[in-house]
């Protein structure tokens, strides 16, 4: 049995006002995680993300579908979920007016640990996520990133078998970002818990993921492993180039790649096949491109390059054919 079994999930959100029309967040999703599996969902703001993970956490009520958590079935008993999962949202805690200690502490005891148990998980967790220093300082006293990594130490504290985490790392400078990437898959190693993801940080939370749902218009578009979705991409490469000052629009061939390509300020990104990368690298490392050009950097496909993809609503993204829902 898998840990979590979702089928046929729908929801719709319909606006207070009658004049607004009524928005289907989730569309029928279907998906299943197993025992000690870190699985992603990933998708484009406003995909239904975190609609999901408020109807698997029970704060929300689905219009139509399945979720079976553990065994239990949510949509019948969404009570239970609170003692099945620890959920980090993406809002700020309930105890926001706690120290980090006590925060982390009560959350131990709320989950059912013993007074001295909750407190040794208490220090074991701060020490983790380096948070010894910020321990007797009150969650509404710290910066943005310090607090979500406060709320990540009671999202891990109390021996949750399955850990919900929306958006985990937001706001966190890159030591802090470290760190609950470990602690995640720590969890996962050494206790075989079960983590389902929402995150942007593609790039960071490849390395920890097994499996990867991309979400977008509230559907599932593709689910397999980072590597069955690279695959997807095919032998592409991805191409960045940054120009000194403009790009030389009068070298033919540099004109001719830019409206294939993303760009934001001074930097192109282009997503080649391998024959076509080469051709584009000779190009711009000769001649006039070649002084025009400040860094150029040759890359194979990301999970992010597969997301952008898959994903691809956003404006500015480079779109190229081969790549299927
Ligand atoms: N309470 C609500 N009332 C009406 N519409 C809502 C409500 N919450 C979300 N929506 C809409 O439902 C859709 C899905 O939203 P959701 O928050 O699930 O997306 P998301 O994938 O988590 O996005 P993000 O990456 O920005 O967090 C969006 O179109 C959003 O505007």
């Amino acid at each position: 049995m898998p840990a979590l079994d979702v089928s046929g999930l729908e929801k719709t959100y319909r606006g207070p006002r009658r004049n607004r029309s009524p928005v289907r967040a989730n569309a029928g999703i279907s998906l299943r995680v197993r025992h000690g599996e870190i699985f992603g969902l990933l998708g484009p703001n406003g995909a239904g993300k975190t609609t999901l993970v408020r109807q698997l956490t029970g704060l929300l009520r689905p219009d139509a579908g399945r979720i079976t958590l553990l065994g239990h079935d949510l949509c019948r008993h969404p009570r239970r979920a609170p003692r099945l999962l620890a959920y980090l949202g993406q809002q700020s805690t309930a105890l926001d007016e706690l120290t980090v200690s006590l925060a982390v502490e009560t959350t131990g005891r709320l989950r059912g640990l013993g007074a001295p148990a909750a407190r040794h998980e208490r220090d074991a967790v701060l020490d983790e996520l380096g948070l010894g220093a910020l321990a007797g300082r009150p969650l509404n006293s710290l910066s943005g990133g310090e607090r979500r990594l406060a709320c990540v130490a009671a999202a891990l504290t109390g021996h949750r078998s399955f850990l919900v985490l929306d958006e985990p790392t937001t706001g966190m400078d890159p030591v802090a970002r470290r760190a609950v990437w470990s602690a995640i898959d720590r969890r996962r190693t050494e206790r075989g818990t079960t983590v389902l993801l929402v995150t942007h940080n593609v790039s960071e939370a490849e390395a920890v993921l097994d499996r990867v749902a991309v979400l977008d218009g509230g559907r599932i578009i593709a689910c397999d492993t980072p590597a069955g979705l690279k695959a997807r991409v095919g032998d592409e490469v991805r191409l960045d180039l940054v120009w000194r000052d403009r790009p030389p629009l009068e070298v033919p061939a540099v004109a001719a790649l830019r409206a294939r390509a993303g760009i934001a300020g001074r930097r192109w990104t282009l997503r080649l096949g391998p024959e076509a990368a080469r051709g584009v690298v000779a190009t711009v490392t000769t001649g006039p491109a070649f002084a025009a050009l400040e860094d150029f950097t040759l890359a194979t496909v990301s999970l992010e390059d597969v997301y952008l993809a898959l994903g691809g609503r956003s404006p500015g993204l480079v779109r190229e054919g081969g790549v299927t829902g």
